[in-house]
């Protein structure tokens, strides 16, 4: 069967680098100039599956994804790609000699982010500006050649845009990885690939109860006694009013029959609310 995959375009995103990996031939690609576009396109079913950035190792996660997610399109995560990231400058080939005179760098707000070291060094005058992603910056300097412009962005940008690298790898950190999620609206989907697997996970989205003092404690206690390990606990606002939040935790295997859901109601008894984001593999490329 042949997917329709919904990413975070335009083409050349390192979203899309990896769903050509994850899907290979077996899907249609239809890219999306932002992520709640691809992700109500899911949930309405006009594509089959979206994929969009969900956490990066410099940057942390990508808010809008877990925030879209959480209080906007109730989608299923249902895989996880994790990818290396490369990050490179790059102008428009009219500029290749005078790179270093760019007034403005332009792309994804964590693409710059990855590279503060290089910029604040390198180009130290360049005003930053954001934009959806790598590649729809990487289109605009295709588009604007008048505009003097560096933007940071992956080596396929540069092919599909027609634009000249002047320094490569600029990423502050070499362990520069992105983790990926494949959304659909119903958990129990079965998506296949050829990529390794690296490991399983569950991703809850806990409320506490307000103002009980330790609740947090006995939150982690629920997962620490039935020995469940945890990659990750992040706090996110609930856009309620300053000072409530909600907890993001991912648990390093899928939902079973007797500890994960355990472990849900005695939080659901501490007066905590509980939701699944997913349950799922996640596969490196
Ligand atoms: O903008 C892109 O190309 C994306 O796919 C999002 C992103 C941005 C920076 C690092 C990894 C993914």
């Amino acid at each position: 069967m042949s997917y329709k995959v919904g990413y975070l375009g335009p083409a050349a995103t390192f979203t899309h680098l990896a769903v050509t990996k994850f899907f290979e031939e077996h899907a249609e690609h239809v890219p999306f100039l932002t992520i709640p576009q691809c992700m109500d396109a899911a949930a309405e079913g006009r594509i089959d599956l979206a994929v969009v950035p969900l956490e990066n190792a410099l940057e942390g996660s990508v808010n809008l994804t877990i925030d879209y997610l959480v209080h906007e399109q109730p989608l299923s995560i249902i895989g996880e790609i994790v990818a290396p990231i490369q990050q490179h400058l790059m102008v428009h080939p009219s500029r290749e000699d005078s790179w270093e005179d760019a007034e403005r760098v332009y792309s994804h707000s964590h693409a710059i982010a990855q590279c503060h070291k290089f910029l604040h060094h390198q180009l130290p005058k360049a005003k930053y500006e954001y934009a959806t992603s790598t590649g729809a910056a990487a289109k605009y300097i295709q588009e604007h050649p008048e505009e003097n412009i560096a933007v940071v962005a992956n080596e396929l940008a540069a092919e599909e845009y027609n634009l000249k690298i002047v320094r490569k790898n600029i990423h502050d950190y070499t362990h520069n990885h992105t983790r990926f999620a494949v959304l659909h609206p119903n958990q129990h989907t079965y998506i296949k690939t050829k990529l390794k697997k690296i490991t399983d996970r569950t991703t809850l989205m806990i409320t506490l109860p307000s103002d009980q003092s330790g609740a947090l404690h006995q939150v982690l206690s629920a997962f620490s006694w039935r020995k469940l390990n945890l990659s990750k606990i992040e706090s996110r606002p609930m856009k309620t009013g300053l000072g409530n939040y909600f907890f993001i935790i991912d648990i390093d295997m899928k939902m079973d029959e007797v500890l994960i859901p355990g472990a849900m109601a005695e939080l659901e008894a501490l007066g905590c609310s509980v939701r699944t984001l997913g349950t799922y593999s996640a596969y490196s490329i």
